[in-house]
């Protein structure tokens, strides 16, 4: 047995088609969508990632804002951006690209955002209206990672409600809204989010119906953990150098060899990334959709 490959890419896609039609009918109104995109430092995988974000936006015709500043950044300046993006007409949602470099307090920042363009869903009024479950056509934003594994799910029709989901990493864009979200009404998992000091990760896992690995710790999940007929989502990437070539190799959370023993399985790349990137391009819509309420 060979798993189902939970395609990403064409997902995406599939997403992205849906969104240039909410556009055009946006812009029909006179609104248009703007992606606002905050990034520090010169890291070159945050670099990429937001380069890769606006080329997402020109695909589906909203427009896009970036304002980079250098590693030499103060707190003050960071601050600053962060009020011109609040207050600048043609940024509708936005988004501070994560990490920030070492010395600046990154739950102070995102408290910063105004709750209305938050595109990421992670300023604590949307994380508490995640918590408090606030759904509809006025729901607001949730964490794009989450919600793309989510999407990814129910467009291959794979049972969630009743089942047991095990999430292996706790942090602020995964691990722990993925928890809240699987367990909210409409989705209704058992949910047990697992982190660094889980005794027993292994027995954890052959217990789950969905696995989702969001750690960074390369291979970190074996076949031999996996319940057979399981959906294992591999969030984690970690670039590791191959020692022959000297070329960075994208590596996963989840061992090649579980695609032998799952019924499903998320690649990595190509996987939950690409769905990462269509809900933050959802989530922009969505706000600029909530003007027109
Ligand atoms: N405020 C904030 N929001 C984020 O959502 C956020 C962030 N900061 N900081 C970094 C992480 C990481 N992240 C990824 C999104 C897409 C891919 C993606 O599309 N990856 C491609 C491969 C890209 C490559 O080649 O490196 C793939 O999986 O196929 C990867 C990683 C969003 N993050």
């Amino acid at each position: 047995m060979t798993a189902i490959i939970l395609d990403g890419v064409a997902t995406a896609s599939a997403v992205k088609t849906e969104l240039i039609a909410r556009v055009t009918e946006l812009r029909a109104h006179g609104i248009v969508p703007g992606l606002g995109t905050l990034l520090v430092g010169d890291d070159p995988g945050s670099r990429s990632y937001v380069a890769g974000k606006h080329r997402d936006c020109a695909e589906v015709g909203i427009e896009s804002i970036r304002i980079d500043l250098p590693a030499s950044a103060t707190t003050a300046d960071v601050r600053a951006a962060i009020k011109d993006l609040n207050s600048s007409r043609e940024v509708t949602g936005y988004i501070i690209q994560l990490p920030l470099p070492v010395g600046h307090n990154e739950n102070a920042m995102l408290e910063l955002i105004d709750p209305a363009k938050d595109a990421d869903g992670l300023h604590p009024t949307n994380l508490g209206r995640l918590v408090l479950g606030i759904e509809g056509q006025l729901s607001s934003p949730l964490p794009c990672t989450p919600a793309g594994i989510v999407e990814l799910l129910r467009r291959y029709e794979v049972p969630i409600v009743g089942r047991k989901v095990v999430v292996i990493g706790r942090g602020l864009t995964v691990g722990r809204p993925l928890g809240l979200l699987f367990t909210r009404k409409g989705l209704d998992a058992t949910v047990t989010l697992t982190h660094s000091r889980t005794v027993d990760l292994p027995e954890e896992v052959r217990r789950a119906d969905i696995v989702v690995a969001a750690v960074g710790v390369p291979h970190l999940v074996k076949a031999d953990w996996i319940k057979p007929g399981a959906a294992v989502l591999d969030v984690g990437i970690t670039r590791l150098v191959d020692p022959l070539t000297g070329k960075g190799v994208l590596t996963g959370d989840v061992h090649p060899d579980v695609a032998e023993v799952a019924g499903h399985l998320s690649p990595n790349p190509r996987g939950v990334g690409p769905m990462t990137r269509a809900m933050l391009l959802s989530n922009v819509v969505k706000a600029a959709e909530r003007t027109l309420l």
